[in-house]
C-alpha cells in the first residue's frame, strides 16, 4: 500500500497503543502458567504470532474486548503438530525457540523473508550448551530452526551485543527447567531495558530473576502464577515516539498523548531526547500524559545502545533540526526487520537530507535545507514506514511512503490515528 502524505499541522489528544514488548511477554508468561487474562493487549501481526506459538505448544487464546483469555500449557510445552511460523516477529522467534527447548521432541520454527535473515546463532549455541539440540537448517545461524529438547537447565555463556531477546528467552524458559539457567554475558548487554521489562513481567507472574556479576540467574522449578489471574499491558513508548515527533514537528497548538505512564521501557527516553533537542514538552507521569508543541529543534548526540527502536524517529527529528544529530552505538540496529541504519540514511537522503553513515554512528547534518517530498521505500519495516510518514508531514510537497500496510506489526491503526489529529494521508 502506498501512503501519500502531505504537509500538515496536527492538534488534539491521542491514546498511545499498548506495548508490543509487554504484550508478547504477558501472552507467553500466561502460556507457561495455567492461564491468565491479559488486559489491554496490543493486537497486531507480531503479537498474533506469539498467540499462535502458545497455541502450537498446547495453550489457547480467546480474543475478548480489550482482553485476551489465555489458557496456558502450564509448564512444559507440548511438541507442536506443525511448524511454528513467527512471521515477521523477532521477539516471537527468540522467545519461543527457548520454549521449544523445553518440549520432549522436535520443533521447527520459521518466519518471513526478513525474519529468516536475522541472527539466531547465539541462542542456538546457548541451547546446545544446555545439552539441547538447536540448528539452523541452512547452517547460517538463521531460521528455519530445528530445536530438540527437553533441556533441564544449566549454565550458558552468550554475547550481549546482538539481541537482548536471547536473554529474555532463556530467563522465561529457565524458570520452568529443573536446574534453572545461569547466564554469563560475554560482552556488554545492548538493549538492556528490554531485560528489565522481562524481569518486571516475570515478577508480576510470581517468577524471580537475579542479576549477577556475570549476567542473570533464574532458579528452576518455578511456577508462573499471575497475581489475581490477570496482567494489564501499559502504553508503548516506541509507538509514542512517532506521535511525539509528529507533535514536535507539526503541532503549533500542541498535541497530547495519553496512556504514557512510566514503566521499564527504555524508549521513554524519547521525552528526554526531545527536551534536549529544544522541544516544548512536558510529561505528567501520574496522569500518563505527555504534551508537546511544534518547536525549533537543535541537533544532539544520542546513544541508542539501550533504545534501538528509537533510531528511525531520532533520525527524522535530526533531519529537521539545526546542526548535526549524531546517533551513536547503533550497530545492533542493523539486525532488525531491515538494516535500519542504512534504510534511514538512504531514504532521508532521497528526501534531501545530508547524512553520513558509519558502522556504529549515523550522523544527520541538519541545516536550513527543508526536506522534500519523494517516493520512499518503507523497506517492509513498520518503524521505517512510520518515521518516513512523520517526515512527510513537514517535507515540501507530497511524500509517497511505500509499504504502508507494514504498520500492522506494532501500530495497526497508526494512519487512522495521525489522520484523526489532522495529518493529510491518503492510502492507495
Ligand atoms: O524484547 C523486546 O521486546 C525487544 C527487544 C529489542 O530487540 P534487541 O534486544 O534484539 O535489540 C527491540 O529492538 C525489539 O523491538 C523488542
Ligand atoms: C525489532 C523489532 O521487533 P522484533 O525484534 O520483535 O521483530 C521492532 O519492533 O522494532
Amino acid at each position: 500500500m502506498d501512503v501519500h502524505v502531505s504537509p500538515s499541522t496536527v492538534t488534539g489528544q491521542v491514546q498511545a497503543p499498548p506495548s508490543k514488548s509487554y504484550t508478547h511477554r504477558a501472552i507467553l508468561a500466561a502460556g507457561y502458567a495455567e492461564g491468565a487474562t491479559v488486559r489491554d493487549p496490543l493486537e497486531s501481526a507480531d503479537t498474533e504470532a506469539t498467540m499462535g506459538a502458545v497455541e502450537a505448544y498446547g495453550g489457547s487464546v480467546e480474543r475478548g474486548v480489550d482482553a485476551l483469555e489465555v489458557t496456558g500449557f502450564d509448564g512444559r510445552p507440548a511438541v507442536p503438530s506443525d511448524i511454528v511460523n513467527c512471521e515477521n516477529s523477532g521477539t516471537t522467534m527468540r522467545l519461543v525457540t527457548a520454549t521449544a527447548a523445553l518440549a520432549d521432541g522436535i520443533t521447527v520454527l520459521t518466519g518471513d523473508d526478513s525474519l529468516r535473515s536475522r541472527p539466531q546463532g547465539p541462542l542456538l549455541d546457548a541451547i546446545g550448551q544446555l545439552d539441547g539440540r538447536a540448528e539452523s537448517t541452512r547452517a547460517n545461524g538463521q531460521a528455519p530452526l530445528v530445536v530438540k529438547g527437553p533441556v533441564d537447565g544449566g549454565t550458558v555463556s552468550i554475547p550481549g551485543d546482538v539481541s537482548s531477546q536471547y536473554i529474555t528467552a532463556l530467563l522465561m524458559a529457565g524458570a520452568i527447567t529443573e536446574e534453572g539457567i545461569e547466564i554469563a554475558l560475554e560482552t556488554e548487554l545492548k538493549s538492556a531495558p528490554y531485560v528489565d521489562i522481562t524481569i518486571e513481567v516475570l515478577d508480576a507472574f510470581g517468577v524471580d530473576v537475579e542479576s549477577t556479576a556475570a549476567g542473570f540467574d533464574v532458579a528452576g522449578g518455578q511456577t508462573y502464577d499471575p497475581a489475581g489471574g490477570e496482567y494489564a499491558v501499559p502504553g508503548d513508548f516506541s509507538s509514542i515516539s512517532y506521535l511525539l515527533a509528529t507533535g514536535a514537528l507539526a503541532a503549533p497548538d500542541g498535541l497530547t498523548v495519553t496512556g504514557a505512564r512510566p514503566s521499564a521501557q527504555g524508549d521513554s527516553a524519547i521525552v528526554d531526547i526531545l527536551e534536549r533537542m529544544g522541544a516544548d514538552i512536558s510529561w505528567d507521569r501520574d496522569a500518563g500524559e505527555i504534551t508537546v508543541s511544534r518547536s525549533s529543534l537543535s541537533g544532539v548526540e544520542v546513544s541508542v545502545a539501550d533504545t534501538p527502536d528509537l533510531l528511525p524517529t531520532i533520525s527524522v527529528l535530526g533531519a529537521v533540526a539545526d546542526g548535526d544529530t549524531r546517533i551513536v552505538d547503533c550497530e545492533h540496529v542493523r539486525y532488525k526487520e531491515t538494516d535500519r541504519v542504512a534504510a534511514m540514511a538512504e531514504e532521508l537522503t532521497a528526501m534531501g537530507a545530508s547524512v553520513t553513515e558509519e558502522q556504529e554512528v549515523l550522523t544527520i547534518h541538519g541545516d536550513d535545507t527543508d526536506l522534500s517530498g519523494a517516493v520512499v521505500d518503507g523497506r517492509a519495516d513498520h518503524r521505517i514506514v512510520m518515521s518516513l510518514a512523520v517526515a512527510g508531514l513537514v517535507a515540501d510537497g507530497e511524500t509517497i511512503v511505500q509499504g504502508g500496510e507494514h504498520v500492522d506489526v506494532s501500530f495497526p491503526n497508526f494512519f487512522d490515528v495521525i489522520e484523526s489529529i489532522g495529518a493529510s494521508v491518503q492510502r492507495e
